[in-house]
């Protein structure tokens, strides 16, 4: 990846500590001595979201990159909230492509490995993540176009959908949806009120219990993307729209989103503790991990 793209970054001894923490996950280095210092785009491709800036268009690319199935582990909701902070600060940037480095996969959603045979202190930070990465995505003052370029379930879908605008591949194979009901687990509310927000109350009442995963087509038709394409076109696309959506002058557009998402995204904000709590109590239910369990197990003997 040849990226040229200068960002400034301040001086760590100014920074606070979780910042230093950040940069180590970023694998930003200081020179001794230290004042502020000039990095590389290179520097910001951390090693789970690769971030591709192109300051001329103003716009960026985010990777995402956690082989084989981009399932969204601590690490990497960590690193996507950190490289979404920092576009947000970067001026040169109005607007962002989500998309995936693993050939075929979107996101598999939730790490399911964080969710079973865990404690509960590590319930609560997982969740607290999920949470972040949904606030920030949702009520991102960037424009965010989500270029699906292969099978999103479940926590993959809730990326999408936190996007303004989804362009998917138009392989039959790849599908999108939240299918949290076939793991034998509920869509928390704010999961499904961002559905509803994107599709319509009957719709997601039908897709939500029955756990539906729409190929491209049908997802099309019931509004939960945007725009088929074939696959080698998803990204150029985005970018298209992504051009037509920063055409709007960006206060009144930003005006606008907040008006429109930040009930829904109050909701959760109003219950941040509590809906951890939910988390918790609920995943370490027996049954819900047997189900975890039973789930993980027939996905790994579907390769034997
Ligand atoms: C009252 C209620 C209160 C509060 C609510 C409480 C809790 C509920 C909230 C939880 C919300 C959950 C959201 C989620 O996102 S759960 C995750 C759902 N994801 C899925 O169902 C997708 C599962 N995966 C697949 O279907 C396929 O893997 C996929 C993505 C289509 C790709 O298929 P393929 O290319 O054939 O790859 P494999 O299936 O062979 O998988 C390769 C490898 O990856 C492992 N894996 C797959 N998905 C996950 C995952 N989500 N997490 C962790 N690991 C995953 C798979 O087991 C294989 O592992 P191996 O070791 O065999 O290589």
């Amino acid at each position: 990846m040849a990226l040229t793209a200068v960002i400034r970054v301040p001086s760590r001894a100014l920074l606070r500590p979780w910042a230093r923490l950040r940069d180590a996950a970023l694998g930003w280095i200081e020179p001794a001595g230290g004042g502020g210092v000039e990095v590389s785009a290179q520097r910001f491709a951390s090693q789970k979201v690769l971030v591709e800036p192109d300051p001329a268009a103003g716009v960026a690319v985010m990777k995402f990159k956690n082989p084989p199935v981009n399932s969204l582990s601590l690490e990497l909701l960590t690193e996507l909230v950190i490289s979404l902070e920092k576009l947000e600060n970067d001026k040169t940037v109005r607007g962002v492509v989500l998309t995936s480095d693993c050939p075929g996969i979107f996101s598999a959603g939730l790490d399911l490995t964080e969710m079973c045979g865990r404690n509960p202190a590590h319930y609560a930070e997982y969740w607290k993540a999920v949470q972040e990465m949904w606030l920030r995505l949702y009520l991102s003052n960037l424009v965010l176009v989500a270029a699906i370029n292969g099978a999103s379930p479940a926590g993959g879908c809730l990326i999408a959908l936190t996007c303004d605008y989804r362009v998917m591949a138009d392989n039959p194979k790849y599908c999108i949806g939240l299918n949290e009901t076939l793991l034998g687990i509920v869509a928390p509310f704010w999961f499904k009120d961002n559905l509803v927000n994107t599709i319509g109350h009957r719709a997601s009442e039908r897709a939500l219990q029955l756990g539906l995963l729409f190929p491209p087509t049908e997802a099309l038709q019931v509004g939960m993307v945007d725009k088929v394409v074939p696959k080698d076109q998803v990204q150029s696309t985005a970018l298209s729209v992504l051009a037509q959506w920063m055409a709007i002058p960006d206060h009144a557009r930003q005006l606008t989103k907040n008006m429109m998402r930040k009930p829904t995204a109050d909701r959760l904000l109003k219950q941040r503790d509590a809906d951890i709590q939910n988390f918790v109590s609920f995943i370490s239910r027996d049954s819900i991990q047997k189900s975890l369990q039973m789930y993980l197990e027939k996905l790994k003997q579907k390769k034997g």
